[in-house]
């Protein structure tokens, strides 16, 4: 009987995951409401850290509507699985995803562990983002996870992207597992943001009128550039103009850009207003690679790229076909072809040439609204 399902919901004190353990507790569910602390400013390093506030508001609501909260503490397995994974990233010249390996490592990792490990059947989460069943034969039991006990496939669940286009969340997904996808729930993913803003309003609950998060999963309203400067030693090198060689200034170090980026650079536009924006970065020298701003600057478009460690929620894909592929978040699907050339990895051709697909970061493949997998830029 569903209603008798123990689910734990994240609440991180936002008003998304407040709605969410409010849906599932009307829809008769046994709830218990928790906040993951992962990440907590001992060092005083960065200023402002919300969590205090964040917590009181997730234990508000928990309150308004009736069910446990408690505080889960996950600091050493966040620091250990994605600010590790971050700095080891940066550190050699690469542009890692936090927000994508909280969730597989974090959120729907170790926070999905302890809740089975407590008894609850699931964890619900308030990501835009909805979760299907799908018939069995459509994925083959090994990538299922298992058979039931009489020997047929268990259920198979589909991520589609969240019903409102504008908050959908499921690029963040991309390389959740079909059995985390198992474990998981998305109450309010169906729903439009307004309309979750509503419901929430209703219900008078604390977080109706909380503005939405910003910045990196835990690190809180902590800009990257801010972590960065506290946490990597600056490691000084030449910008570089890749068209012509020229040297045109001195960088504190390549873990401060990203292929793509113009805000920031420190270089002047030039007198017809033209701006820099990063086309590469040369490791022999630390060189930071910039160009004006142009579809032809060097390195800055791509037509083909490849991707490694592929992950798949349901089943690989495994010979050439067309897809969509999401190149970040809250860009459209554009089509792509994808040809693997191992297990892991594969040769990405898209219908039209892509702007800073940088390396480190994730490409989220889709066939319409249904999140396939990802891979990660090489
Ligand atoms: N510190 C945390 N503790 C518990 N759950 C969290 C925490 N941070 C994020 N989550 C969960 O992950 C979901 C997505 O996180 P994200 O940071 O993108 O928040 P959001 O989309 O603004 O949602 P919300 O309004 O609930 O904060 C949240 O809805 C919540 O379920």
């Amino acid at each position: 009987m569903p209603g008798a399902e123990k689910i734990l919901v994240a609440m991180s004190g936002g008003v998304d995951s407040s709605v969410a353990a409010l849906l599932l507790k009307q829809q008769g569910y046994d709830v218990v409401g928790a906040y993951m602390k992962n990440w907590i400013n001992e060092d005083q390093v960065i200023g402002h850290c919300p969590w205090q506030q964040d917590i009181e508001d997730a234990r508000r609501v928990a309150t308004q509507i009736g069910i446990e909260f408690r505080v889960v503490n996950l600091m050493r397995e966040y620091r250990e699985r994605v600010v590790a994974y971050l700095l080891d990233g940066y550190a050699r010249g690469l542009t890692p995803n936090p927000d994508i390996m909280c969730n597989r490592e974090v959120k729907f990792g170790v926070f999905r562990s302890w809740a089975k490990d407590h008894g609850f059947a699931a964890i619900a989460t308030g990501h835009y983002a909805q979760r299907v069943e799908v018939k069995p034969d459509l994925v083959t039991p090994a990538v299922l996870g298992g058979l039931n006990a009489d020997g047929t496939p268990a259920s198979t669940f589909a991520l589609l992207e969240g019903a409102d286009k504008n908050k959908d969340q499921s690029y963040f997904l991309a390389l959740l597992s079909q059995e985390q996808l198992r474990d998981a729930r998305f109450p309010i993913g169906h729903l439009p943001k307004p309309e979750l803003r509503r419901i929430a309003r209703e219900a008078g609950l604390a977080t109706a009128d909380k503005k939405d998060s910003q910045g990196i999963c835990f690190i809180g309203e902590v800009k990257m550039q801010d972590f960065l400067r506290a946490y990597v030693p600056d490691a000084p090198g030449p910008i570089v103009r890749a068209t012509d060689g020229r040297e045109l200034g001195q960088h504190r170090g390549l873990h401060f850009y990203t292929l793509g980026q113009r805000k920031g650079i420190g270089i002047p536009s030039n007198t017809d207003h033209e701006a820099y924006v990063v086309v590469g970065k040369r490791a022999a020298d630390r060189a930071l690679l910039v160009a004006f701003d142009h579809p032809d600057a060097p390195g800055l478009f791509q037509r083909e790229v490849r991707v490694h460690a592929l992950s798949w929620i349901g089943k690989p894909v495994t010979t050439a076909r067309a897809l969509e592929g999401r190149v970040r978040y809250r860009d459209p699907r554009v089509p792509l072809e994808f040809v693997p050339e191992s297990e892991t990895t594969a040769l990405i051709r898209f219908a039209a040439p892509q702007r800073g697909l940088a390396a480190g970061q994730i490409l989220a493949f889709y066939d319409g609204e249904r999140l396939l997998g990802g891979g990660v830029y090489a």
